[in-house]
């Protein structure tokens, strides 16, 4: 199993270039399943989970050409099977996207259920529950999902108890080939849903209303080709942005975009960050200052996101104060705060919060991820720890960030991937 080993001490500095959106990339490449002609899809991140989705669509007897660029061309008309099996779905919750594509457009679908992971129980009820309202037929047997439709699906009036991004996803994109009128209330306003219902437009669907917390989509009978372009990924350019924080670095982020990470931006320059940004970049420099800690809240998009609660969380252990942590999304996202401790970080754990004070210096220790973003709050303390860090199970790591070691690397640091 490979590992990270990290020297800590150096500044980072320079340019680094963001891959597309992992969260953005995985609902299109399922929204490809509800066309008739090929879709083609540029800007694909090189990562574990988009491995994974191409493997379970395989699998299915899709059609998938990638090309040296990271773009891939799908072809979904070659379909075969309509399960996406546990060996894949459990090392990959995004697995569920496939549910609402392959009941719109084929008529069924097995699904194994997700079940829960390191952050949390994660149900997919509302999904379901969508999915019936607008007719389908559903079991839950042998711990799959199997689901059927009687003809096509119904436009229905659904309102999320709970804002769910994958759910609005799976519910957005059934909808798109339903029959009649689909609003879905209290819907995910993260801006993936929006890059997947600007794909579907694409594609030819009706869909209005994305970046909003109503959609409005209006079933057509088929959907055609596409080529798209996935958005930037929000939470990698916020990963280097807050390690460059903690390391009082100055990294310049590429190919990505201050929109769509308002809330971060925000609480780095609470930190003591001075931000400045370009059409497609976003600099960071903290003048060699040691961050201020800062409290946070994650809540659903546009306010802090949970995927990156760790990173800053990390940020503040060798910031200047006292900041606070409240984890609002998932119930036990907070697996790196006993590794963090063990390299010296002072953190008082309580319920859903993390009370951190910042301290001088963390210490290398052996440390274990325990999934993605808590992985890339271990990277980050390694790159501020005296001596050297390992850490172990990065699987974790792989599964969202392309090629992690190379860049941060680039940017000055100490890192390398060590196998056992
Ligand atoms: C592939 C992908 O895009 N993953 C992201 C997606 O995950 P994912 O879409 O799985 O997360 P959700 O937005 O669904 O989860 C939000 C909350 O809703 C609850 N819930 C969700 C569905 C449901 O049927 N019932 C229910 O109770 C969940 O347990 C959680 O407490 O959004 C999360 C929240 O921004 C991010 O951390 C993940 O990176
Ligand atoms: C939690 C995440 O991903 P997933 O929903 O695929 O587990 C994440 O991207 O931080």
């Amino acid at each position: 199993m490979d590992k990270l080993l990290i020297s800590g001490g150096a500044q980072l500095a320079g340019e680094v270039r963001i891959s597309g959106a992992k969260n953005s990339a995985l609902p299109i490449l399922a929204a490809t399943l509800l066309a008739d002609k090929p879709v083609s899809i540029g800007n694909l991140p090189h990562l574990q989970d988009i491995t994974t989705m191409i493997a379970l669509m395989g699998r299915m007897g899709v059609e998938l050409m990638v090309d040296e660029k990271m773009s891939i061309e799908v072809n979904a008309n070659s379909i075969q099977s309509y399960t996406a099996p546990y060996e894949l779905v459990r090392t990959m919750r995004a697995s569920i996207l496939v549910l609402g594509p392959l009941l719109a457009h084929y008529g069924h679908a097995e699904v194994s259920l997700p079940g829960g992971c390191a952050i949390g129980s994660r149900p997919v009820d509302l999904h379901l529950r969508g999915l019936e309202a607008m007719g389908a037929d559903i079991v839950v047997d042998g711990g799959y999902i199997k689901a059927r439709t009687n003809g096509r699906l119904k436009g229905a009036h659904i309102f999320l108890d709970v804002v769910t991004v994958t759910g609005t996803e799976n519910l957005m994109m059934a909808a798109a080939l339903a029959e009649g009128k689909t609003i879905i209330e209290n819907a995910a306003r993260e801006p993936e849903v929006t890059d997947l219902a600007e794909c579907l437009n694409a594609m030819g669907a009706d869909i209005s209303g994305q970046g909003t917390s109503t959609l409005v989509i209006n079933g057509v009978e088929s959907l055609g080709g596409c080529h798209f372009n996935v958005l930037p990924d929000r939470v990698e350019t916020g990963t280097f942005l807050a390690a460059a924080a903690a390391t009082r670095g100055k990294v310049r982020v590429k190919g990505t975009s201050e929109s769509i990470l308002e809330a971060v931006l925000i609480k780095l320059e609470e930190a003591g960050a001075h931000i400045s940004c370009g059409p497609d970049w976003i600099e960071l420099d903290m003048k060699g200052n040691r961050p201020k800690a800062v409290s946070i809240k994650t809540a659903p998009y546009p306010a802090f996101p949970t995927d990156m609660q760790a990173q800053i969380l990390a940020m503040n252990t060798v910031a200047e104060g006292t900041g606070s942590v409240i984890e609002t999304i998932f119930e036990n996202r907070f697996m790196h705060v006993h590794e963090l401790m063990r390299m010296g970080a002072q953190i008082q754990l309580e319920g859903n919060t993390a009370i951190v004070t910042g301290v001088e210096e963390l210490h290398a220790a052996p440390i274990m991820a325990t999934d993605l973003r808590a992985s890339a709050s271990l990277v980050i303390a390694g790159l501020v720890a005296q001596g050297d860090t390992i850490v172990d199970r990065i699987y974790h790591i792989d599964r969202g960030y392309e090629c992690i070691e190379e860049k941060f690397h680039a940017l000055g640091a100490k890192i390398r991937r060590v196998a056992d």
